[in-house]
């Protein structure tokens, strides 16, 4: 069994790993850690996990982590970076869900605009782009969660270097924003309403450049992200416009080539959020217009934008199918 713990576990993406391993076949969950809820029982805080778990909270000290194969690090961007190095050193793999060790040391240091205090080489944890580096890794970046949808949408066609520019229009759910209440995500101010935000200059982006850009360096690239009044769920429609004409097949084979092997992408003949819901998949469709390809693609940002990617990366790290415990259908509808 491969012993794990979870640091940020009073989270969503924190419970949203406890709800996955639930079922796993080859995980142990060995201590998650809380400093508001220390010393209190998993189930007190997370009741639709009671039953699942006995375990107490504990605090952030490394040395509850001893028995510990792997840990991951469900925090917020900037205190990932205070507890990685120490656990790298101490012999334990990390995957890290923030945004710390997503980007080179410099492109996050502006973009971010805060020193990193940790920096370490780390690979960008999108198995289906990455999975051989991933197999070797110690440190793992799990990717963000527009980023995973709207990456995947279009790496098909930038490999081919078809791409002129792409628009990528994203929907979120509210739980991308994390568990505290705010302004931002209080009831009647989004309630009946979709909110663009960060229109021109929201942080994922540079994720996207970075990897969209190992395959094509001069793609334009735009992003506008919003969110819709659900809980789960990014929606993208990446409107991406070629350097020449290309037909509905033509599209298809690039797909279903790239994708060959990649048991969490679905190639659709259209998408919605319902079909991926609480599961791990990539649902991607593509149309194709007169001046543009419009490609979709649909997932659950808790789980194949955060939780479930992580699982899966766990699962290359070690040498496991990468579906263990994670080959499940959605909740639909
Ligand atoms: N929500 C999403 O859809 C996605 C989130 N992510 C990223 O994953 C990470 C976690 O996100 P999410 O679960 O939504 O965040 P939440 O805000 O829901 O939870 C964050 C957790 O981190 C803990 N925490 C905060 N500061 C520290 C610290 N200094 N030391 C130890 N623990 C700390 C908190 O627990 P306590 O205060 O009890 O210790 C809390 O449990 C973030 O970096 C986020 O950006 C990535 C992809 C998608
Ligand atoms: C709806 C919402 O607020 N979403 C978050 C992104 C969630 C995510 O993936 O964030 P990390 O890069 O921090 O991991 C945001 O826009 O900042």
């Amino acid at each position: 069994m491969i012993k794990v713990g979870v640091v940020g576990g009073s989270g969503y993406t924190g419970s949203e790993l406890l709800r996955l391993l639930v079922n796993h076949p080859e995980v142990e969950v060995k201590v998650v850690t809380s400093r508001k809820y220390e010393g209190k029982k998993i189930w007190s805080l997370h009741k639709f996990l009671k039953g699942f778990f006995d375990l107490e909270f504990k605090s952030p000290d490394i040395r509850y982590f001893d028995d510990c194969d792997l840990v991951f690090l469900a925090v917020p961007h900037g205190e990932a970076m205070r507890y990685a190095p120490e656990f790298l050193d101490a012999g334990l793999k990390v995957i890290d869900l923030s945004a710390d060790y997503r980007l080179d040391k410099k492109t996050f240091e502006e973009v971010y605009e805060k020193e990193h205090i940790g920096y370490r080489e780390a690979v960008y944890g999108l198995p289906e782009i990455h999975r051989d580096e991933i197999k070797k890794a110690d440190l793992v970046a799990n990717p963000g969660c527009y980023p995973t949808g709207a990456i995947l949408a279009v790496a098909p066609l930038a490999e081919k270097e078809l791409i002129d520019r792409v628009v990528f229009d994203s929907k979120s759910g509210i739980t991308g924003a994390g568990v505290s209440p705010t302004d931002f995500t209080h009831y009647p101010n989004l309630h009946e309403a979709i909110v663009p935000y960060k229109v021109t200059n929201h942080r994922h982006y540079w994720e996207m450049v970075q990897e969209l850009g190992r395959f094509q360096g001069d793609i334009k690239i735009s992003f506008t992200p919003q969110v819709f009044p659900g809980s789960r769920g990014i929606l993208t429609n990446a409107h991406t416009f070629l350097r020449g004409e290309l037909e509905l097949e033509e599209v298809a084979e690039i797909y279903e080539r790239f994708y060959d092997g990649c048991p969490f992408i679905r190639l659709q003949d259209s998408i919605r959020l319902s079909y991926v819901r609480g599961s791990n998949f990539c649902d991607i469709a593509f149309f194709v217009g007169t001046d543009r390809v419009v490609v979709s693609s649909a997932i659950d940002n808790l789980v194949k934008g955060a939780s479930g990617q992580a699982i899966q990366n766990m699962n290359i790290m070690f040498g496991l199918d990468e579906r263990a415990g994670l080959y499940f259908p959605p909740l639909f509808p």
